[in-house]
């Protein structure tokens, strides 16, 4: 079997199109959504992911202003610029590019920004309303995830999914989703033990573990979906958490890296970015 593979670049590229209708219309109404991004630091890749973000924002026709800060700052000033946007009534979502330096407590970056423009999905708020399955603004990344699921036509419905990872910003919040849509949920990490024998009881393989090409044929069921959350860099090329070449000869459906989640990570912001501005204005 040669897996499908999932292009979630060609996916983006559709709805960031349905987006873009949603801001024209907004725009009749006056309203402009806006996007505040905040970087600390000069970390080229970091650097580059906020490009990305802004270049996608201004692309269906948003606004996207980029605050950009020495990794000198005190956490007291960043704080400050927190509140001063939480109170710009332009400014319908904020982002603060993580990871941050180590001086500052990134909990209370992340609990500043007032949940109403956590367009993240990061702050305590927004993650207990996504357990108990209240609206609220998804995390990214596990947001994209399923949406790459549903618009493939993955049933998630009583699948057994295994996530690989336990961070909040991708294993938790993925594995929540799953459990929301009824799958049955087993979370792996790096203390589980006889790791290979449950990797493969999946049908869905969500692997977020950060390491080059870990998983392999080897670990998985024939027929598969596996998807592919890794941001590695590997001789300055981005590379994911599964060896390629040898899951795609055994999985149903495959995505790849670049031009998998990332490209839907930027396309569920820009959502909740819509989302925020439709919600503050009604
Ligand atoms: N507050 C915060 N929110 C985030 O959502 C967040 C963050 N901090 N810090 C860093 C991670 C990483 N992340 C990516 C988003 C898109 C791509 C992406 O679109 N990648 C392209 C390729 C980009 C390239 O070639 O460099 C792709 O996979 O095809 C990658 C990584 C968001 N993050």
């Amino acid at each position: 079997m040669t897996a499908e593979i999932i292009y979630g670049s060609e996916l983006a590229q559709e709805i960031r199109q349905e987006l873009k209708e949603e801001v024209d219309s907004l725009r009749e109404k006056s309203i402009s959504p806006k996007l505040s991004v905040i970087i600390i630091g000069d970390d080229p890749a970091s650097k580059s992911y906020v490009k990305g973000k802004q270049k996608a924002s201004n692309k269906i026709g948003m606004d996207a202003d980029l605050w950009e800060y020495e990794s000198s700052i005190s956490e007291q000033e960043l704080l400050e610029k927190i509140s001063e946007l939480n109170n710009d009534r332009s400014v319908h979502g904020i982002l603060v590019q993580l990871p941050l330096p180590d001086h500052i407590e990134e909990q209370k970056v992340i609990e500043a920004i007032v949940p109403e423009k956590d367009v993240d999905g990061f702050h305590p708020v927004s993650i207990g309303k996504m357990m108990t399955g209240q609206d609220t603004f998804l995390p990214c990344t596990p947001h994209g995830i399923i949406v790459m699921l549903e618009r493939r036509g993955i049933k998630i419905e009583g699948k057994h999914a295994v996530v690989l990872g336990r961070s909040n910003l991708v294993g938790k919040p993925v594995g929540q989703l799953l459990l929301n849509r009824n799958a049955t949920v087993t979370y792996c990490h790096s203390k589980t033990k006889n790791l290979k024998e449950i990797t493969k009881q999946a049908d869905i393989l969500i692997v977020a573990i950060g390491k080059p090409s870990i998983i392999t044929s080897d670990d998985i069921k024939e027929g598969a979906v596996v998807i592919d959350v890794g941001v590695n860099r590997v001789d300055g090329k981005l590379t994911g958490d599964v060896d390629f070449e040898s899951v795609d000869q055994v999985a149903s459906y495959l995505t790849p890296v670049p031009k998998g989640v990332g490209p839907m990570t930027i396309t569920m912001l820009l959502h909740n970015t819509i989302e925020a501005a439709k919600k503050i204005n009604q």
